[in-house]
């Protein structure tokens, strides 16, 4: 910093302030803001940074700042925002600010052929460019190619995502209406995969990854979208002010009278799975949203016989979500439905092809295989209590509705197909790093994913960068950054890793969150990145007990995980009975929907287990080695995922 020029100083709701330095301390900075003069305040020394000569000129790319730093990054991305330049570069990355407007003739035909063929950093920056680059790149080095679109929830990460594939079937494409095809394959999965949160109206509650394939002479051939980690626990509980999938407010509100009548549906209201979060929004038009999305099912495709199909599923999950149950009072400690759900059983078995009586013991029972009997065994009922009988009507609720939506993902993908392709351009639409007051399981998935894309930000930006400026000579300063293999190894390593400790914990006869979290503290007792929640500097952390959560140091700082409902949201398993009943259901569609779901019919679960499928390492094995696998390709820390 030099002598009378202006710095960046923290500012408590700004970011970063400027002023001047009056006075320099052992570890503090004394500075005059130069808003109010006469002002001064301390500052960490290492949080203060130099300022560019003039704040208000601004860079296509952060990378020619005289001074590159964190404050003079957001000063830059500052003032072009307010100009509507949202894109900026770092050199090959680009940032995005959601304008939350359409910025006139900023994605119009004019400009998606301006970008055709330009280097990087010949055009401001644009996501145009961006995708147009990882098409020359494909063709030149005849590999597959993937863009990440990574930010907070509301950052306009599927918006931009869109705009890719628009961009790259508009200009690529080989005439066919492959373009068209994938926006309007958009409404429908959105409709089934979107809801509105407290950040975002039309939150996507998935991850995907879109491919758009090319044949050997570069033009668009086909595309396909593969999905992961629905939140499924959307599905039975939304948090007020959210709402459930947006399908299931739009077809109460929208379909006909006809179709009303045949799904039993009344207003959204009467669903016990809508009530909690917030039923009428003034920003959603759930009615005319039907419409559209019927629309969109009709140019893809859709006959009619297939969207009931669709509304008659979505329709039985609601239904299910309203089965009630009592205690029996009888010394067998079992359930029983409640007298009035009786009517709301019948629809739900009419709805999903199921016999009422059958749904009835198997909501209510669990089968179990003994040993005992000689070799067939001895099948036994064993009756479930009232928390029990609410779990396994949410269990069937999740797998009957997540079924669905890969199912549509499926049936989207049947819209722009192809026998062959030569590469592909991936784009990875992936949340970003996640911190809320509360963070769950959820967010522990999302936020291991991170440090992975850190890991490779740190290997392929940070490291090759820095050597290879090296080798040529150049004179660059030398980043520092924190290898996070310890943090990745704390979540994925076998068996001791918190991923395995969960599976584990899973298996056992009788799991409990909390005796998972004693095994991840008593495991990792002196583990530099995990800690328990009353070291937490929050209060409502400090108030968790040991047995209730942990602390995992991340790359972008701590979180503090509560570990209530990990064991439940780790296990996408039904118990057999159920899965035994739906996978056997009189109406085709959700029999089909099941198929292949029993694969341990005659292992595990036949000696009398309940089946256990994990969560988390079937989100570790398909995020991180198959979707990510081309933009990670040959770096040797995935082969180990
Ligand atoms: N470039 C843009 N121009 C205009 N509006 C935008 C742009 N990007 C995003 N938006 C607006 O912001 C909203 C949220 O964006 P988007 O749904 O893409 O966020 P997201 O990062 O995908 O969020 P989530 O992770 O919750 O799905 C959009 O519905 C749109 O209204």
């Amino acid at each position: 910093m030099e002598d009378g020029k202006p710095v960046w100083a923290p500012h408590p709701a700004d970011g970063f302030q400027l002023g001047m330095i009056v006075d320099i301390g052992a570890d503090t900075l004394t500075i005059e803001s130069l808003n109010q003069k006469g002002k001064t305040f301390l500052a960490p020394m290492s949080q203060v940074f130099p300022a560019e000569d003039d704040v208000n000129k601004h860079v296509d790319d952060n990378c020619s700042l005289m001074y590159l730093n964190e404050a003079t990054l957001l000063n830059n991305v500052r003032v072009r925002y307010n100009k509507d330049h949202i894109y900026t570069y770092v050199a090959n990355i680009l940032i995005a600010v959601n304008p939350y407007y359409d910025i006139p003739k900023l994605y119009g035909p004019d400009a998606i052929k301006s970008y055709q063929g330009k280097s990087l950093g010949t055009l401001p920056p644009h996501v145009y460019a961006i995708a147009d680059k990882a098409y020359r790149d494909m063709k030149v080095l005849k590999m597959s190619q993937s863009i990440i679109v990574s930010g907070e929830s509301g950052a306009g990460k599927t918006e931009n995502t869109k705009f890719v594939l628009r961009y790259l079937t508009t200009t690529y494409g080989s005439g066919q209406d492959i373009d068209e095809r994938i926006v309007e394959a958009n409404p429908l999965l959105e409709a089934f995969g979107n809801a509105k949160t407290v950040r975002n109206n039309n939150s996507s509650r998935f991850g995907k990854f879109v491919e758009i394939h090319f044949n050997e002479k570069n033009a668009v051939v086909g595309g396909f979208v593969s999905h992961y980690l629905l939140e499924k626990s959307r599905i039975c509980m939304q948090s007020n002010d959210e709402r459930n999938y947006h399908i299931f407010y739009r077809l109460c509100a929208g379909a006909s009278e006809d179709i009303k009548k045949k799904l039993h549906l009344d207003s959204p209201d009467s669903f016990r799975h809508q009530q909690v979060g917030a039923l009428k929004d003034p920003l959603l038009d759930d009615q005319g949203d039907f419409s559209r999305m019927c629309v969109a099912m009709k140019k893809i495709g859709l006959d009619d016989t297939e969207k009931l199909d669709l509304f008659r599923v979505v329709a039985g999950v609601l239904h299910l979500g309203n089965i009630d149950f009592e205690e029996t009072g009888s010394s067998s400690g079992g359930c029983v439905l409640k007298n009035q759900s009786g009517q709301t059983l019948e629809y739900c078995a009419d709805l999903l092809g199921l016999d009422q009586d059958d749904l009835r013991v198997s909501l209510t029972t669990r089968v179990m295989l003994t040993t005992a009997g000689g070799t067939k065994g001895t099948v036994i009922k064993v009756p479930l209590k009232v928390e029990q009988a609410n779990n396994a009507r949410d269990a069937l609720a999740k797998a009957v509705y997540s079924r669905l939506f890969d199912h549509v993902v499926k049936r989207v993908n049947q819209c722009f197909p192809f026998e062959t392709s030569s590469n592909f351009i991936g784009v990875l639409d992936i949340a970003g790093f996640e911190y809320f007051e509360h963070n769950s399981f959820e967010q522990f998935c999302i936020n291991y994913c991170n440090e992975k894309l850190q890991q490779f930000f740190n290997e392929r930006i940070l490291k090759e960068e820095q050597e290879l400026y090296q080798r040529e000579g150049l004179g660059v300063n030398e980043v520092h950054y924190v290898d996070n293999q310890d943090c990745i190894d704390l979540v994925e390593a076998k068996l001791v890793g918190i991923l395995d400790i969960l599976d584990e914990e899973n298996r056992l006869p009788q799991p409990s969150d909390q005796h998972f979290a004693l095994a991840v503290h008593s495991k990792h007792k002196d583990h530099f990145r995990l800690t328990v929640p009353r070291k937490s500097k929050l209060t409502i952390h400090r108030n968790l007990r040991d047995d209730e959560g942990f602390i995992i140091r991340h790359f972008a700082g701590a979180v503090c995980y509560e570990t209530t409902r990990f064991v439940e949201k780790n296990n996408d398993a039904l118990h057999m009975s159920l899965e035994g009943l739906v996978s056997e259901s009189k109406d085709k569609f959700v029999r089909e929907l099941f198929e292949n779901s029993i694969p341990n019919k005659d292992s595990k679960q036949k000696a009398g287990k309940l089946g256990f499928i994990s969560v988390g390492n079937k989100f570790k094995v398909r995020v991180i080695v198959k979707s990510l696998k081309t933009f990670f390709g040959e770096l040797s820390w995935i082969e180990s995922a």
